[in-house]
């Protein structure tokens, strides 16, 4: 969302070669069932497109990037999918979004439930004032879980790989955690509800690089079981972690969607080759 570059970002824009990294997962490429697709996705801020017609099918349990310039409207479109875009006053939406065989957009859709099934984690972490346990408790508690929250925090901090390092501190404050645990810790409060989808916007670029790498082998595991959509400006990062790359360029189209390594290997598309060698963006 930061129009400003942050440390594991443009840094490693001209470094993207052949020799790049790619699919180092053990998820194999067969096809999968589509978890979210856009339909002639077009949004605007007033005036202003911010996303062009972008109609795009994104996979289950599979993680897929979403690269480009700054301003291409990568957010935006992650914003799409969970309707995160309806607290933006003059931004409207025009086409589908398809989730669990609906369009979110419809009249009937409520868009706090939505949420539960569409998580989010932001790019600077952002846990509440509050203690470990209840920054992962709070969710349940809005959605009247009636299960044993005590278990679910347990679970939901072992799947966010945080359990070990607080399980003896759950009534200490969030706050006082280092970034990489409160995101940690905020991938924790995103998955307690159970969703199926985790949208993630550049997830690592506020840390360091050995918290920023924790982050991304938990990307890798949360793919078991979530769906996960990532927006990065790290290309190595999108060429290690992801399955299917789409590349949106200016105006918000999508140039090139395809499996990850075609798009840092084989690209289609000139345009697309120029931005992953770093000739531009
Ligand atoms: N809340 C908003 N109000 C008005 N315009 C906005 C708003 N958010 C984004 N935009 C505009 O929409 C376009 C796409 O922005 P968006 O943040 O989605 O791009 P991005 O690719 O995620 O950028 P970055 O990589 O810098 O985070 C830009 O021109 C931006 O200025």
């Amino acid at each position: 969302m930061s129009n400003t570059p942050s440390s594991d970002t443009r840094s490693s824009d001209s470094l993207i070669t052949t020799d790049v990294e790619t699919g180092s997962n053990d998820r194999t490429a067969e096809s999968r069932a589509t978890a979210v697709a856009t339909r002639d996705l077009n949004v605007y801020y007033g005036d202003e497109q911010a996303i062009d017609d972008v109609s795009m099918d994104i996979p289950e349990n599979r993680v897929t990037a979403l690269i480009g310039p700054s301003g291409c409207g990568k957010s935006t479109f992650l914003r799409c999918i969970n309707r995160m875009n309806d607290m933006i006053e003059v931004c409207r939406v025009e086409g589908e979004v398809e989730f669990g065989g609906k369009n979110v957009y419809d009249a009937d859709v409520d868009p706090v439930a939505l949420r539960r099934r569409i998580g989010m984690v932001f790019q600077k972490p952002n846990p509440f004032p509050k203690s470990i346990r209840d920054n992962v408790a709070y969710g349940l508690k809005i959605q009247g879980f009636d299960g044993d929250v005590d278990e679910r925090v347990e679970e939901s901090l072992k799947g966010a790989a945080l359990w070990d390092e607080v399980k003896d501190q759950l009534d200490s404050s969030g706050l006082d955690l280092s970034g990489g645990q409160q995101q940690r810790l905020c991938i924790a409060r995103a998955i307690a509800p159970d969703p199926e989808v985790i949208l993630m916007d550049e997830p690592t670029s506020a840390l360091d690089p050995v918290a920023a790498s924790k982050i991304e082998d938990l990307i890798d595991d949360l793919a078991e079981e979530y769906t996960v959509i990532i927006v990065t400006h790290n290309m190595q990062q999108a060429a290690r972690i992801s399955d299917r790359t789409a590349v949106f360029l200016t105006g918000g189209r999508l140039v090139e969607y395809d499996d990850t390594a075609k798009i840092f290997e084989d690209p289609e598309e000139q345009r697309v080759e120029d931005y992953i060698t770093g000739k531009f963006g």
